[in-house]
């Protein structure tokens, strides 16, 4: 299989996609890797890296895609890259198509085969190659919201740990899953006072249990949100319907009721995000105000931390590479029921419902395109 590995183009996105160690396993395999020059210098890694690996570098973009079979990337492509890929692509990244109606039609109108990393699953109900960024992301958080409280940012002021004498910031985080409990994690850390809200009950047990009552746990119901927005320095968006648009969950009239100053942290817009008031930002202006209120909103956190994101992504994402190159889309998706949801975009239609019922398209089973 030949395989080809593009720099990332998003903004400051220093991840790649695949790591000289990754390369290694795949030329070892009789495949060919071809990895853009530079491709791996924002996560650490040099072209010589992958040369050692059995990859060839290549410099020129429009060769590199012209003749790849199996692209690997991080993130969801941008219009330049939608308009390089053909049916003969498969295309193995990030995607949230859900939230992104142009990117969708860009990729039904590529006729490539379209697999999106956060729509596999396991067989605990994870999502196994979401968790390992979701769990960086979740992290990073709480740094970036304590950030965006300091005065400078706009924020309110408010020292999260506070100090001797001065009650700690009040931290929220909707949503109790990977992301939401690695923030509540960090902030517990800082000495936050930390509540956690979750429409699953088996999942706030979990949480219970393991944070022995450190962290609150608050089934969501709008009376929830109400007092979370009256109370809360922070508030961090986590909520995830797996492959669909978020619930927008508190409005901007909601706004009204939050402290000025108060931040909110969105980290769930790469599906759309769960405030009203939300919109995706860049590493480069990360924050934006309404209303008072401090919103936090990229959509590539881990991208930051490239280094250890790339790592985190890679070792997760390495097996189904494996089995793609092995075996080919058809019969790798085939073979495993977990994998087979990964499967977004094929020739033109969309293979995922929560993806077709955000735009009222028509959705093709992944399972009668593979048989
Ligand atoms: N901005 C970024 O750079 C990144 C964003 N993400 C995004 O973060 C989001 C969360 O991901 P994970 O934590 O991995 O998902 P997850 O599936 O582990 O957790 C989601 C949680 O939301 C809960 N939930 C669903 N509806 C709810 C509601 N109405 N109210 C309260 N809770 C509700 C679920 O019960 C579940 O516990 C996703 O959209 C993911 O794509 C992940 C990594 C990086
Ligand atoms: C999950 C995701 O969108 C990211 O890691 O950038
Ligand atoms: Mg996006």
């Amino acid at each position: 299989m030949k395989i080809a590995v593009p720099k990332e183009i998003k903004n400051h996105e220093y991840r790649v996609a695949l790591t000289p160690t990754g390369a290694r396993e795949l030329t070892g395999r009789g495949h060919t890797v071809s990895v853009q020059t530079g491709a791996g210098e924002g996560a650490g890694f040099q072209d010589g890296d992958y040369q050692l690996a059995g990859a060839t570098i290549e410099p020129n973009v429009d060769a590199l895609w012209q003749n790849a079979e199996l692209i690997l990337k991080v993130k969801e492509p941008q219009p330049e890259e939608v308009a390089r890929l053909t049916p003969e692509h498969t295309l193995f990244t990030y995607l949230h198509l859900a939230a992104e109606k142009s990117l969708t039609q860009g990729l039904m109108e590529s006729g490539a085969t379209c697999i999106a990393y956060e729509t596999i699953t396991d067989a605990k109900g994870g999502l196994p190659l979401l968790a390992p960024m979701s769990t960086v992301a979740g992290r990073m958080a709480v740094q970036a919201g304590a950030h965006s409280l300091e005065k400078a940012q706009g924020g309110s002021g408010v020292l999260l740990p506070g100090v001797p004498g001065v009650a700690p910031g009040s931290v929220t985080v909707i949503g109790g899953g990977v992301v939401g409990e690695n923030a509540a994690r960090m902030a517990l850390g800082l000495g936050a006072d930390v509540t956690i809200l979750d429409k699953s009950i088996a999942r706030l047990e979990v949480l219970d249990d393991r944070y022995q009552g450190r962290i609150k746990t608050v089934y969501s119901t709008a009376d929830a949100l109400d007092h979370a927005v009256r109370t809360a320095d922070m508030i961090v968006g986590a909520v995830l319907i797996p492959g669909a648009a978020t619930p927008k969950l508190i409005t901007r009239a909601m706004l009204a009721d939050m402290k000025q100053g108060s931040v909110l942290v969105d980290v769930a817009i790469d599906q759309g995000g769960c405030f009203e008031t939300s919109k995706p930002t860049t590493h480069a202006e990360p924050t934006y105000i309404v209303d008072g209120i401090v919103h936090y909103c990229v959509a590539n956190m881990p991208g930051a931390v490239a280094r250890t994101s790339t790592l985190g992504l890679t070792n997760a994402t390495l097996p189904f590479v494996l089995a793609l190159a092995d075996k080919g889309w058809q019969k790798a998706l085939a073979d495993d029921a977990h994998f087979l949801p990964g499967l977004n975009v094929h020739s033109g239609k969309v293979t995922y419902r929560a993806v077709a019922e955000a735009f009222g398209l028509e959705s093709v089973d992944p399972a009668s395109i593979v048989k």
